[in-house]
Formats: C-alpha cells, structure tokens, sequence
C-alpha cells in the first residue's frame, strides 16, 4: 500500500499514526509511506527518529478572538493546501490518513479534491475542529470512544480504537530494564508525565513532592516534558531538593511501549492516546485531566476509568502535594488494589486497534473504486 500519514503538533496525534505505520508494514511489508507535519510539532524529532520519511509545512492554529493574525493562518492554510496538492500529485497515495492537528487538515482537504481515497482517525471523545472539518470531505472516518460516533455523519463512521493500543500490548513481555535508568527491577514503579509535552503544574507539585517520594518503598521516574526539564531542574536547585535513589527526572521517555508494560502505575493527564495505552495493557493510573482543552474532554476521558474502576482522578484545582501522595501511596502500597485496577483497565482497552484502522484504510480504497 501506498500511504500518505499526516497527523502532528502533539504525540496524541503522532503516536497513534505511528503505531498504524509499524503494524501495516508488518501486514503488508511492501507498504510505502510518507509522513506530512509541521515544520514546529513533535513530529519533527519523532518521526525522523522511527525511520519514516517526513516533509513539513509551516502552519499555525487560529486565535479564539478576531485578529489579523487568523488573516496569515488562513493564509498559510491555503498554502498548505497547495503545497499538499502538490505532495499528492508526486507521492501517487492509493490512501491518506488523518491522525489530527491543523496539518491534516490541509493534507486530507488537498487529497480528497485531488478524488484520492481518505480516512481521517479521531482518538477523542469530543471531535476535534480539523477532524470536524474533515468529516464532509473524506471517504472514511475511523474512532476510538464510542460517545465521538454522533458527532460524525453515521454512514462514514467505524469503531476501530487507537492503534497505540495494540503496539504496546504486542510489547508487554518487553525484556527492559529499569536499571538503564539506574533504577531497580524488583521495586514497583511509579511513572509521572503531564501528556507528551508535560505540564507546569504538575511538574510543580511533583518537585515539591519529592523530599517525600525519596522516603518511599516505591521508585518514580518522572518526565518533566522535554521543553520544561530546564525549568524543572531550575527549580529543584532553588529549594534545594535532591531526589534520592529510587526518584528519576527526566526530560522525556523515549520509546514508551517497551518500558510502559514495566511501569506499576501510571501518574498523568488524561490524553486519549494515553488512555489508549494503559487500557490494552492494564496500568493503574492518577489522572490529572488537562483543563485548558475543547468541551474540558480529558475530564470525560478520565471519568470513564474512574466509573469503572481502573483508575483514580485528581482535578487540577485540586492537585497538592497531599492530595498527589495520598493518591500515589494508595496504589503503590497496595498490590492487591493494583491487580483489581489493572484487570478493570484491561476490560476497557482495544488491542486489536491497528487492525481494525487497517481494514477501514481498505475501506475506504475498495468503496473509493466503485
Ligand atoms: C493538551 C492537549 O491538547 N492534549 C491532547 C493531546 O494530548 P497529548 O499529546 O499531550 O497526550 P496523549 O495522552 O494523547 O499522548 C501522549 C503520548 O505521549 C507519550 N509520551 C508521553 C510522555 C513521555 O515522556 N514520552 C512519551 O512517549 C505517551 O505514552 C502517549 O503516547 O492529544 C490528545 C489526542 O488528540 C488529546 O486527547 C489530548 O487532550
């Protein structure tokens, strides 16, 4: 197959069309690819980093108040689309995918006036605004919560889940080791991130939490997010705070499907790519859902692991040094309580996402054709 992917800004978004990636070339190791991100997002490490093939476009988000900067946002997106015009036209797709971001937007636009075959990947429960967008324009439309369903036209819509889901459950016998990290096998871990580009308050309070998490029977190893590590180590030299031997900070955790699997519970915001990972593999977690998003849709993300026991919820208003211990030392000191969240996770996960996403890309070829 020849496939066109663009998806970018956030690792939400590029994950989950990585995750695809790897599983079609296992399934159809003839497959072509080519990535389509920003020149600014995460892709720009990520993508490179997995071996794909990327080409960027400069392009930004529109402002929620009228300004003369959504006058060079349109028209960089008319740029954009002429420039994905043009990527069609050379790369020959039989399909493109869509994972998200304004990126896709102009790539999946640009491809469906071009009558090329397009599927777009919504992983949240409230649709975002290019995939909104998209959804008049595109042959297919694959999601991964069921609530997303009725803000889609019916006839286009397939549940699939995220195929993160499926990549990191066919990696849960992964042989790493926490000693890379200078960590130990044999002490349960507490993993800490704010999302993929981590966030203030959380790594605030985490900081202020560590004098008590060097005191634990438990290890952490804490990702600050990789434009924040500066900050966070700033911050630790001011108070004077050392993590002791079982605390880790570091700016990011490459290559989560290896080490996820590993972790005993999982301390985060309520991303759905996320969510995606500890339901296939069965993680305990502490969401902390990020306010500043549409419709507050980590909140409802969240929620639904907390109705089914699978994991516990912190509100940011809420979110202290005491109210993180206690959450943290419930789970981590408490193997029994961690099995029953982990196999309450494991009810909810899709680890056959990828598939799935794989038949609706054939979907969309085969219909496009008749
Ligand atoms: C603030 C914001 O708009 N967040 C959105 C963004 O989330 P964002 O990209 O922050 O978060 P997600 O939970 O969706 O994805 C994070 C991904 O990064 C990985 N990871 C994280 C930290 C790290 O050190 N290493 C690493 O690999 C995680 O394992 C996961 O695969 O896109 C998601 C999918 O559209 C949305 O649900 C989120 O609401």
């Amino acid at each position: 197959m020849r496939l066109l992917v663009s998806g970018g800004g956030t690792g939400g978004h590029i994950y989950p069309a990585l995750a695809l990636i790897e599983r079609l070339k296992e399934v159809e190791p003839d497959t072509e690819v080519l990535y389509v991100g920003t020149t600014r997002g995460l892709e720009n490490k990520i993508v490179p980093d997995a071996g794909i093939k990327l080409e960027t476009m400069h392009m930004q988000g529109f402002k929620r108040s009228l300004s003369l900067e959504n006058i060079k946002t349109v028209y960089l997106f008319l740029n954009s689309v002429h420039h994905a015009k043009k990527i069609v036209k050379d790369f020959k797709p039989d399909v493109v995918l869509g994972t998200g971001g304004y990126v896709s937007g102009a790539v999946l636009y640009a491809a469906a006036k071009k009558h090329i075959p397009t599927v777009i990947h919504e992983q949240n429960s409230v649709v975002g605004v290019t995939n909104k967008f998209l959804s008049r324009y595109v042959d297919q439309i694959a999601i991964a919560f069921e609530a997303a369903r009725n803000q889609f036209p019916a006839d286009k819509v397939t549940m699939a889940g995220n195929p993160r889901a499926q990549q990191v459950a066919a990696q849960k016998d992964s042989d790493f080791s926490w000693t890379s990290y200078g960590l130990k096998d044999d002490v349960p871990t507490l993993m800490v991130f704010g999302g993929s580009q981590g966030a203030p308050k959380i790594n605030k309070t985490v900081v202020d939490a560590i004098p008590e998490f060097n005191k634990r029977p438990y290890q952490v190893i804490f990702a600050t997010g990789q434009k924040r590590y500066d900050d966070v180590k700033k911050q630790l030299e001011t108070a004077n705070i050392k993590p002791a031997d079982n605390v880790k900070v570091v700016p990011y955790i490459k290559d989560m499907p290896a080490k996820m699997p590993k972790v005993a519970a999982l301390v985060s915001r309520a991303g759905a790519t996320t969510i995606a990972e500890v339901t296939a593999l069965g993680v305990p977690t502490i969401l902390i859902p990020s306010p500043y998003v549409t419709a507050n849709h980590q909140v409802k993300n969240a929620q639904a692991l907390v109705k089914n026991n699978a994991g516990l919820m912190i509100t940011e208003d809420k979110l202290d040094v005491r109210s993180l211990l206690t959450q943290a030392d419930k789970i981590m000191e408490n193997a029994q309580l961690r099995e029953e969240m982990a196999a309450a996770a494991r009810k909810m996960g899709r680890p056959d996402a990828a598939d799935r996403l794989i038949k609706v890309l054939h979907k969309a070829i085969d219909e496009h054709q008749n």
